[in-house]
């Protein structure tokens, strides 16, 4: 049987800042419903990485195919058109508006229904009456998070949804997600820092190191050999591994 096509397929992408590359020669394909944790020492090229996927950073080389749909070169709003939501760091929400205008606003350019999506975040709900710049940073994270989710994309970027919280909230966030790509048939890169979290909800890892993978592998793997997960933060890869450092197999 043929494999279902890739939901987010990027081909030797470089991508960078004042022509310098960040990141090079970059394969990722992500299947509908899997979680791919894209991991790393800060400086890696993560960020760059899901920029230049949603076309927030014009790619230097390669191609990025959402669904189909070539976005090298796509403003981002044609990204999001083609089914394709970044959950960015640091947390998109308006902080002068209340919880229920951040949703609305969020609704109007999407197709989830807001009911289904605020009862993955019951926390949310006693507050749509509350100013955002009021909402501790887990509550703007969750909001952030269910901004995004009711575009209903088809493949969700999340960049290090946990900066600045404290672990638990952080272990109620990343379940939500994993169970939000089983549920919606969701293909989710997550970019995180909390190595074991990140492992234990994601199908396959890939750690960048210098914006190239250093180690790729199946996440439930990779959490048996740490010792290279932490290798492959430094650069060190084992030419030993049964791991491929390639990160575009499924
Ligand atoms: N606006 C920018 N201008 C120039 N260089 C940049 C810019 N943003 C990032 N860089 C550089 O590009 C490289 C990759 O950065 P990137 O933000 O993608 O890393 P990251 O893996 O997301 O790191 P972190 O975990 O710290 O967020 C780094 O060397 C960084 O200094």
């Amino acid at each position: 049987m043929t494999p279902p096509p890739a939901a987010l397929e990027i081909s030797g992408l470089s991508a960078g800042y004042n022509g310098v590359p960040a990141v090079r020669d970059l394969s990722i394909s992500v299947a509908q419903g899997e979680v791919l944790a894209l991991l790393g020492p800060n400086g890696a090229g993560k960020t760059t990485t899901l920029l230049a996927a949603v076309g927030l950073l014009p790619a230097l080389r390669g191609s990025v195919v959402a669904l189909g749909t070539p976005l090298r070169g796509r403003r981002v709003e044609r990204t999001a058109r083609a089914g394709v939501s970044l959950v960015p760091a640091g947390r998109g929400v308006f902080h002068q508006l209340t919880v229920a205008e951040n949703l609305r606003l969020a609704r109007r350019r999407g197709g989830a229904d807001l009911d289904e999506t605020l009862g993955h975040f019951p926390p949310l709900r006693p507050l749509l009456g509350r100013r955002c710049g009021l909402l501790s940073g887990g509550e703007q994270q969750m909001l952030a998070l269910a901004k995004a989710l009711l575009a209903g994309p088809r493949v969700l970027l999340v960049d290090e949804l946990s900066l600045g919280l404290a672990p638990l909230a952080v272990r109620g966030l990343l379940p939500t997600i994993r169970a939000l790509a089983d549920e919606r048939r969701m293909a989710v890169v997550l970019v995180e820092q909390h190595l074991d979290l990140a492992l234990s909800v994601a199908d396959r890892a890939v750690v960048l190191h210098h914006g190239r993978v250093a180690l790729a592998g199946r996440a439930a793997e990779l959490r048996e050999r740490r010792d290279l997960v932490e290798a492959a933060y430094f650069g060190h890869t084992d030419p030993a591994s049964p791991f491929e450092p390639s990160g575009s197999a499924p």
